[in-house]
């Protein structure tokens, strides 16, 4: 099959996953007034969603900023894209459940029901394809001491390849995984391309219900809530780290390159477009190109339960493999001419030494209260020492995994041509990668903590433990900004536990049980 027919199909599926996404409903069926509205379409407010319109006597409207999602956002091998586009903008025991309820676990090794479940809206697997490099990556970390986990479930410290949120080699976001089954529902509005202004509270009573929600589609202005709780989007920001997950082997009827010095580095191809589009498989399956993951703790590196303090997250392929990746990075073309250029040619693979427990913390503020206003951000990164040293040991980590048998098999070298800033220093040296992390570090987009939970005691707690805002009424706020303290994982998948714990302290405090 050619490109032209992987196109034909990507339409034509992207066609059909437009066609299950809930419609927007007309202005002549909107209704005066709602039992709850929720702001925001993203990981939490589909979550909210679904749940709280499982109750056919409650009213339900979701108001989302953004547009429909479209085909393009299927291909895992486009995630880092995305954000080019306007698309981009302890308590263990109490949400275990939370986190198997979402799930639909399909990672044929880690079938263990204490941590995993296949009842859930939300598809979560390998990736269907792996590159050779994830092998030797792989084989490497074990004989450098780690141990082989599945960090969603009892042990979090080790390696593995990455679970994903997927089904089929198509990429399954909250939207999919949580509105298209309930698309139907009558008693769910949905409001696309419309801006939430500002939520009005009465002065007298604290309540958010007196005149409700104002938004930027003119059949919106005023519209109220009856009586429920109306679920706040805010924006969010704290540190860096970032997640993705674990592949098979590729299903054996796909031909690929067998050479043993083929790393794949190149992950878009024509070769490989053709078969993404007609299969939904190959090396433009893996989301990001992220293929494994090691989370390690520096502070008890050989107790089997530890608390990583680093992530590192291993990409088949790099800066030089794929054009994007610059723009991505904010290489500039000099930079990319004097350093990287020379190593064009090259099979090659990239790693990112993640933090995941940062101790400097960011903050954002607003500028005025126009919604238009673009808020100030300050990330702050590194502010405290210790978070560049432990950045300086997951470098020393990787360089340590990279030096054993499996990737010394494959001739792997550290490139050593230095970063023009820091040229000045021994490469290779603490100086030199203290530099280099200075000039050459990114957010992977784990904001959170600025709608904080905590206790009413805590000046700077914005909810309560039932997320429900501080000196206000009927205001929750249920989102990645109320987690206190950003986890040493990705966002996401605490951000849909979160929603699934929040729609059911909703339906217990207004009654309902299903
Ligand atoms: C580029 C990128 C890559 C990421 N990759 C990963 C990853 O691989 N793994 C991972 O675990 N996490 C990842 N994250 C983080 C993860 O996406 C977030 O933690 C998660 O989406 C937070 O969910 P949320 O519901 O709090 O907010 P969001 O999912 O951001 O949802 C907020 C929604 O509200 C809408 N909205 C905002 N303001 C308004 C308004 N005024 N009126 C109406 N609607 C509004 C927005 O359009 C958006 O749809 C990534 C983030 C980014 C940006």
């Amino acid at each position: 099959q050619s490109i032209l027919d992987g196109v034909i199909k990507l339409v034509q599926d992207g066609d059909t996953q437009f066609s299950m996404e809930p419609r927007d409903v007309p202005d002549d069926k909107m209704k005066k007034e709602y039992d709850f509205i929720i702001v925001g379409a993203g990981t939490a407010g589909c979550v909210l969603a679904n749940r709280l319109s499982e109750n056919p006597a409650w009213s339900v409207l979701v108001i989302e900023a953004g547009r429909s999602e479209n085909f393009l956002m299927d291909m895992p091998i486009l995630a880092n894209y995305l954000q080019f586009t306007e698309t981009n903008w302890r308590s263990y025991k109490d949400v275990l459940p939370y986190f198997k309820k979402v799930e639909n676990f399909s990672v044929p090794e880690y079938q263990d029901p204490r941590y995993h479940s296949n009842d859930g809206y939300l598809s979560v697997s390998y990736a269907p394809y792996k590159t050779k490099i994830a092998d030797a990556i792989l084989e490497a970390s074990q004989q450098n001491g780690l141990n082989l986990v599945d960090y969603n479930g009892p042990t979090q410290t080790g390696v593995s390849r990455l679970q994903v949120s997927m089904r089929d080699g198509v990429r399954e976001s909250a939207s999919r995984g949580y509105l298209h089954p309930i698309s139907r529902r009558p008693n769910l509005h949905m409001k696309k391309y419309s801006m939430v202004q500002k939520i009005l509270i009465d002065p007298k009573t604290k309540k958010s219900l007196w005149s409700g929600v104002r938004t930027s589609g003119t059949n919106l202005q005023d519209l109220s809530q009856k009586g429920g709780d109306c679920i706040r989007w805010s924006y969010q920001l704290a540190s860096t780290s970032h997640a993705k997950r674990n592949w098979p082997q590729e299903t054996p009827d796909i031909p690929r390159d067998t050479s043993a010095q083929q790393l794949e580095s190149r992950l878009i191809t024509n070769e490989n477009l053709k078969l993404y589009l007609n299969h939904h498989k190959g090396p433009m399956s893996v989301p990001g190109g992220c293929e494994v993951l090691v989370f390690h703790d520096f502070s008890n590196p050989n107790d089997v339960d530890g608390y990583p303090e680093i992530e590192l997250l291993f990409q088949g392929g790099s800066i030089v493999s794929d054009p994007i990746l610059r723009k991505d990075f904010g290489i500039t073309d000099k930079i990319y001419d004097r350093v990287y250029k020379p190593i064009q040619d090259a099979e090659t693979f990239m790693v990112f030494p993640m933090l995941l427990r940062p101790k400097s913390k960011g903050r954002i503020m607003l500028k005025d209260n126009s919604y238009k206003t673009k808020p100030m951000i300050y990330p702050n990164y590194f502010a405290h020492q210790q978070d560049m040293d432990t950045i300086l040991k997951g470098v020393r980590l990787v360089l340590n995994i990279t030096s054993q048998p499996a990737l010394q098999a494959l001739g792997t070298k550290l490139h050593d041509i230095p970063i023009p800033q820091c040229s000045d220093k021994a490469f290779g040296s603490d100086d030199y990668f203290n530099c280099m992390t200075r000039y050459f570090t990114f957010t992977i987009y784990h904001h959170s903590g600025t709608c904080k939970m905590g206790a009413p005691t805590d000046k700077t707690a914005v909810v309560d433990p039932r997320l429900r805002v501080y000196g206000v009424k009927n205001l929750r706020v249920i989102d990645a900004s109320i987690i206190p303290e950003i986890p040493a994982a990705h966002t996401n998948s605490p951000t849909f536990m979160i929603a699934e714990k929040g729609a059911d302290m909703i339906k217990e405090d207004w009654g309902y049980r299903n």
